[in-house]
């Protein structure tokens, strides 16, 4: 056979990415309207096959999220549970919402447990086969893609097989695309979603099922590897495996596992192409990023850790041969290997980085290696490029002399001061003055604002001289702080979101002692890029 046979002979495999509804029930998340915008740009970016973008209907946010967001390649999802007893389709407002949504499929849950369906819904099993079948139904009917997750697949299955089935069958006779089956409760262990999924591919065909597996165990992405073997063809999970109580099969894990290990490499093929993979570690801190969370250093894969030695016995092997302390090339997955000899890797890294910008640069220029010692000198600080790639580059430009000079700031302050108005009431009054120099002149901004940083924002971009118009349609959508300890003292880092009228969103960071200061560092950097950007089209 000959490889491109090989290749035709594969099995697709869907990634369906469920960060946005199951991810969004993790303890502790929230995420904003511009959260699931940025989210959605990280999930194309990855190139899985579908987003479930929410559920509409239940929230303000995800009501907003479907008039406002659209995929570009991936199949846009939206949520929602099978019509209540007792009334009709198209008197269930929550079914409404979810078919009213502006999306290409619809994802409906449905107990497919009979104990479930006794206990926690209180009506009859016909019942409830009733209203997966019409809702079902009314999705096909509505032009929709329709999915059904079948709730407490696994379990149901143990203790009422003929049951769990003829929920699935019912789904399928009434026109779903997929049936999903889901280990709700996340106790299920591999052998035994690998012995029932076996039996309902006896019946079913896989290229109708999927798996959508919860981590209570641990063993979310196991056991989600197990129903792929025994035959689903559809994958749900989330980025960096968040989602209810334990989270969800991890995306990030399952990705370069199906993409690179024997068993599944050379059986399935996935819509991540090899680029996308190399993508993937800056994906997974992009997402942590913007959870405002601190990357876990031994995520498989993309961990700082993952491909990390302090050992010198491994140390010396790996520098004769990386394979023997490597089960795969950190590049794969754009992570790197973290080993004193190691600076061919860092600099492949950066070369990656800089090509993503338009930057080409000879191995063996020196500026590589100065702005590799600038980045790791950077880092060790407190700064992080993962998720700052408009810092990156402007960085970059900085080292390699390329930085054009638009303006500077030459001194900046703010005050915030806490009195009584002319009524008597208690008031916050913020203000920020700049002083910017473009060439020989001077200008002088004032500001208000509703805190420090606000009012430094402001002003900044209140008189840019000849520059005004050119970051007319700046606008700052996000702003977080994370308190690093730096060992000798607790540092500050901030990372600002920016967009402009194009849609393109950037990221840029600052790190300091002082917080007014970091933001200062972070706005600044938004605004050169804005400039660099400008003059670029
Ligand atoms: C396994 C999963 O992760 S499924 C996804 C779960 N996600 C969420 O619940 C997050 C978003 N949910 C919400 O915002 C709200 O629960 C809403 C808007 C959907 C519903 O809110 P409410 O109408 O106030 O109902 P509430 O949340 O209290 O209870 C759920 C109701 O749905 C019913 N229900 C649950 N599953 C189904 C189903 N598949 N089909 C029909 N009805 C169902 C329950 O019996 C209960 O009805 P009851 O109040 O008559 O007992
Ligand atoms: C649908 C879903 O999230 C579950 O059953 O876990």
């Amino acid at each position: 056979m000959t490889a491109q046979t090989a290749a035709q002979a594969k099995e697709r495999l869907y990634l369906f990415d469920t960060t946005l509804r199951d991810g969004a029930q993790t303890a502790g998340i929230e995420f904003s309207l511009e959260d699931k915008i940025s989210v959605t740009a990280l999930l194309e970016r990855l190139g899985v096959d579908y987003v479930e973008g929410g559920y509409p209907g239940a929230n303000v946010i995800d009501d907003q999220f479907f008039t406002e967001c659209r995929t570009r390649d991936a199949v846009f999802t939206a949520f929602g549970m099978t019509k209540r007893a007792g009334r009709s389709v198209g008197n269930d407002p929550g079914v409404q919402a979810t078919l009213n949504a502006v999306s290409d499929a619809a994802c409906f849950v449905g107990k497919s447990s009979s104990h479930q369906v006794k206990v926690a819904l209180g009506i009859s099993l016909e019942e409830n086969l009733e209203n997966l079948r019409e809702t079902v139904e009314a999705t096909v009917a509505a032009g929709k893609e329709a999915l059904v997750d079948c709730e407490h697949f696994f379990d149901g299955y143990k203790s009422d097989p003929d049951y769990a089935l003829s929920f699935v069958r019912t789904a399928l006779d009434a026109g779903a695309r997929w049936v999903v089956l889901c280990d709700t409760n996340g106790g299920t262990m591999p052998s035994e979603v690998a012995a029932i999924v076996g039996e309902v591919s006896k019946v079913v065909p896989g290229d109708h099922l999927g798996i959508h597996a919860h981590d209570d165990t641990g063993q979310a992405v196991a056991n989600t590897l197990a129903a792929v073997a025994a035959g689903v063809r559809q994958i749900q999970g989330t980025l960096n495996g968040i989602g209810e109580r334990c989270g969800n099969a991890n995306l990030i894990t399952l990705i370069p596992t199906l993409a690179l290990k024997p068993g599944f490499a050379d059986r399935f093929e996935i819509g991540v192409s090899s680029e996308q993979l190399a993508d993937l570690t800056s994906i997974s801190r992009a997402f942590d990023d913007l959870l405002n969370r601190a990357p876990a250093r031994q995520s498989p894969y993309v961990g700082t850790s993952a491909f990390a030695t302090k050992a010198g016995i491994h140390a010396s092997a790996l520098a004769k041969d990386f394979s023997t302390y490597e089960h795969v090339p950190p590049e794969l997955v754009g992570n790197e290997r973290n080993i004193m000899v190691s600076q061919q890797a860092g600099k492949s890294n950066l070369l990656a980085a800089l090509k993503r910008h338009g930057i080409e640069l000879g191995k063996d220029d020196p500026r590589l290696e100065r702005l590799l010692r600038t980045v790791k000198e950077r880092e060790a600080r407190g700064y992080s490029y993962d998720g700052a790639d408009a810092s990156f580059f402007i960085l970059a430009h900085g080292v390699l002399g390329t930085l054009p000079e638009f303006f500077d700031v030459e001194s900046y302050r703010t005050s915030v001061e806490r009195r009584h108005n002319a009524r008597g009431e208690q008031v916050v009054v913020t203000e920020a003055v700049v002083k910017i120099r473009i060439g020989d002149q001077l200008l002088m901004s004032v500001a208000e604002g509703n805190g420090p940083v606000n009012a430094l924002d402001l002003a900044m971009r209140k008189d840019l001289g000849v520059f005004s118009t050119r970051i007319a349609d700046l606008e700052l959508v996000d702003f977080k702080v994370r308190i690093l300890d730096g060992g000798t003292g607790a540092v500050t880092r901030v990372l600002v979101e920016s967009r402009d009228g194009t849609g393109e969103r950037w990221y840029t960071i600052g790190v300091n002692t002082n917080i007014i200061d970091a933001s200062f560092e972070a706005l600044y950097e938004s605004i050169t890029y804005k400039l660099m950007k400008s003059e670029a089209a």
